[in-house]
């Protein structure tokens, strides 16, 4: 047995599955308040990990620990760890640029930059590749080409993103998340913007990404997470009372908490 440090591909081994995140003991602090509590689950690569519960249990703050969103505020801090590719990504050793290349986020909110579709896309590209004219617009085709939205916007590339609906802005969002060619993709509730055709095609698509991408989704609508997810982590109060197969969370899940909330008797 090895005892020096483990790499994410020891603990594949140990767990039998790939995980493109392994969080363990993670605990957050909100200035004086504890905000996460002793946190330990794995993101299995390649499947959609989906965070479930209450109000304030702290779903969205531990999205936002994995591409290091506390940064920027002096008096947040995470202790524990957050293993990505064999590095701890809670220790400053990665740059903040190349994390966010490799672990992209998608908002609540669709937040286009104010330029062209074409350039949202191609400005994260430009922080990280040098690529030439043919090869920018070949990954600005392939990505609006992936999340359904190459056909629509085409013809007016040029054009202001601002001028796209809620839902064409939200997938424009996901397209320049994968331009970088992340490994993960984190989404903070992505579809409560929007309307239900959009959510739908929002949630195919996320289907398709994850045949490349391990995605990580906030959600409050539990019929979301049973239609998208393979695993749902349940949380309460900072803490994670399960995490499971979506199958197993919905149908038979061990915690009574877990029971009480995803049939609405929670009080
Ligand atoms: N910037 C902040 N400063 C202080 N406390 C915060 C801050 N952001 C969140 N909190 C607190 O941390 C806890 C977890 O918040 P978080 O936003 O992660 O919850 P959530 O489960 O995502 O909630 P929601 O579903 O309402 O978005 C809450 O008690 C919240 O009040």
């Amino acid at each position: 047995m090895n005892h020096g440090p483990t790499t994410l591909a020891e603990d594949v081994a140990d767990s039998g599955e790939e995980a493109a995140l392994a969080v363990k003991d993670l605990n957050f602090y909100y200035g004086d308040h504890h905000a996460l509590h002793d946190i330990t689950m794995d993101f299995p690569a390649r499947q959609v990990t989906a965070m479930i519960g209450p109000s304030g249990c702290g779903k969205s703050t531990l999205l936002r620990i994995f591409n290091r969103m506390y940064d920027l505020y002096p008096g947040q801090r995470a202790t524990g760890e957050v293993m990505f590719d064999g590095v701890n990504i809670l220790e400053n050793t990665v740059g903040l640029d190349v994390l966010r290349a490799r672990i992209g986020m998608v908002f609540q909110k669709p937040t286009p930059f104010p330029m062209s579709i074409y350039d949202n896309i191609a400005f994260g590209v430009r922080l990280h590749e040098r690529l030439g004219r043919a090869e920018m617009d070949e990954r600005v085709q392939d990505v609006l080409t992936r999340v359904a939205l190459w056909n629509e916007v085409r013809d007016r590339l040029k054009a202001p993103a601002s001028g796209l609906s809620g839902g064409q802005q939200q997938r424009l969002c996901i397209a320049r998340s994968i331009a970088t060619r992340p490994e993960v993709i984190l989404l903070d509730e992505p579809t409560s913007a929007l309307d239900p055709i959009s959510t739908a095609r929002i949630e195919e698509l996320l289907d398709e990404l994850k045949e490349e991408f391990t995605i990580a989704i906030v959600t409050h609508n539990m019929q979301q997470a049973a239609r998208c997810a393979d695993r749902v982590a349940f949380f309460y109060m900072g803490g994670l009372i399960e995490v499971d197969t979506a199958d197993r969370i919905f149908t038979n899940p061990r915690q009574k908490q877990t029971q009480d909330y995803i049939t609405g008797r929670f009080g």
